[in-house]
């Protein structure tokens, strides 16, 4: 197992690109940890599966360096790289048993007999197929056939790092769970660096320790799935995290308040000139109902989503989510929204920005 490097790294598909909008991956420095789960998160077309292609030696890029540990493997071929992949569907040889498909990398590798039979058997029973190792792949389910793949790539136990793209696409959402927390145990248990390709937040939060979320060829941020919610670097991870996403609504920054319109939300610091479009963030559990002081906001809808409502408004022309407090009484079709000021988020061209001062809790 090695760390990974990535630097300067970045990829287009075009053969003479016109300029940053001609690139699939923009520049790129990253390091993934010995040993770390991570979880690739962004929408569709973001740039994950290149990004995986390029670790895994599928495509070489178009500029920059990947090491592993310290050598260089750019220009290696993928053979060389010793990694695992596992693909959005199956790759199985369907005339082989499901034994003899879990235990062809160990094969491939020389491995002896004996320890292809333990290690084969130990795998099977993490994906829970341990019954039905003697059956012909060919007539089984797309689960189970999908399942076959992620043993196939946690067999080998020498790999750099297993790189899973989209692994769960064709299982059954019942299934989907449990899978989910079996490769989390897989990987407290065998510690191989892996890196889970996903656009499904909740599956990227319960899989990773980090989760490297990605937006328009670019990573926005690297964080733990408690600082993305609570501190997003990006308006791209407010609103892509939580259910509902953050609200974002467009403001002036003055000092240690944001306007908008005439009306004035207190921020939790105090921020410097600001360049570019400004806007607030708030996430929809971090706003309360209020009636008397607050923004002046029109209800468009309650919806109930089961563990709790949520108020649908518009503020100043913009959609705002609420989650409501259970029992919560809501008059007809206005009311003012508190938002908590140390939650505010304050936002610049999309990038968070710092406080100048966090604002003094003593009063004076
Ligand atoms: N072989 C290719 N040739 C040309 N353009 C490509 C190729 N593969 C991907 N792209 C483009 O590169 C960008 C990133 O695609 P990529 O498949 O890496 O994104 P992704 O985040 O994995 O998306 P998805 O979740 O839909 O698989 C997209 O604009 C895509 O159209």
């Amino acid at each position: 197992m090695a760390k990974i490097t990535l630097s300067n790294l970045a990829h287009t598909y075009f053969p003479y690109p016109r300029g940053e909008q001609d690139y699939a991956l923009k520049t790129i420095d990253l390091t993934w940890d010995d040993g770390g789960a991570y979880a690739l998160l962004g929408a569709s077309g973001c740039g994950k599966s290149t990004l995986l292609n390029l670790i895994s030696g599928l495509r070489r890029p178009s500029q920059g360096r990947i090491l592993f540990g310290d050598g260089d493997v750019t220009d290696a071929p993928t053979a060389e790289r010793n990694i695992a992949q596992v693909f959005q569907f199956p790759v199985v040889y369907d005339t082989m048993t499901v034994r003899e498909n879990l235990a062809f990398p160990l094969r491939n590798r020389g491995m002896k007999k004996d320890y292809i039979q333990s290690r084969v058997d130990q795998v099977a029973q993490m994906i829970g197929m341990e019954d039905t190792l003697s059956r012909k792949a060919r007539g089984l389910t797309a689960d189970a056939k999908q399942k076959i793949s992620l043993g196939r790539g946690m067999v080998r136990e020498d790999v750099n790092a297993i790189l899973f793209d989209e692994p769960l696409t064709v299982i059954d959402p019942h299934l989907k769970w449990e899978l989910r927390t079996q490769l989390k145990k897989l990987h407290q248990d065998f510690g191989h660096t892996m890196i889970y390709v996903t656009h499904d937040q909740t599956e990227a939060l319960t899989f990773a320790d980090k989760v490297v979320v990605m937006h328009d060829g670019r990573i926005v941020q690297v964080g733990t799935p408690e600082e993305l919610f609570e501190r997003p670097a990006h308006t791209f991870v407010g609103y892509f995290i939580g259910s509902p996403g953050m609200n974002l609504l467009d403001a002036v920054i003055d000092s240690d308040v944001a306007r908008i319109g005439e009306h004035k939300v207190p921020l939790g610091g105090t921020f410097g000139p600001l360049t570019g479009r400004t806007q607030i963030g708030i996430r929809p559990e971090h706003v309360t109902v209020s009636r008397t002081g607050g923004l002046p906001a029109t209800i468009l809808r309650v919806d109930d989503v089961g563990r709790h409502r949520i108020l649908r408004a518009e503020v100043a022309g913009a959609p705002v989510a609420v989650v409501l407090p259970e029992g919560a009484e809501l008059p007809a079709d206005s009311c003012r929204l508190i938002f908590q000021p140390e939650k505010i988020g304050v936002f610049a061209d999309d990038w968070r920005m710092a406080p100048e001062h966090p604002k003094d809790r003593s009063g004076s």
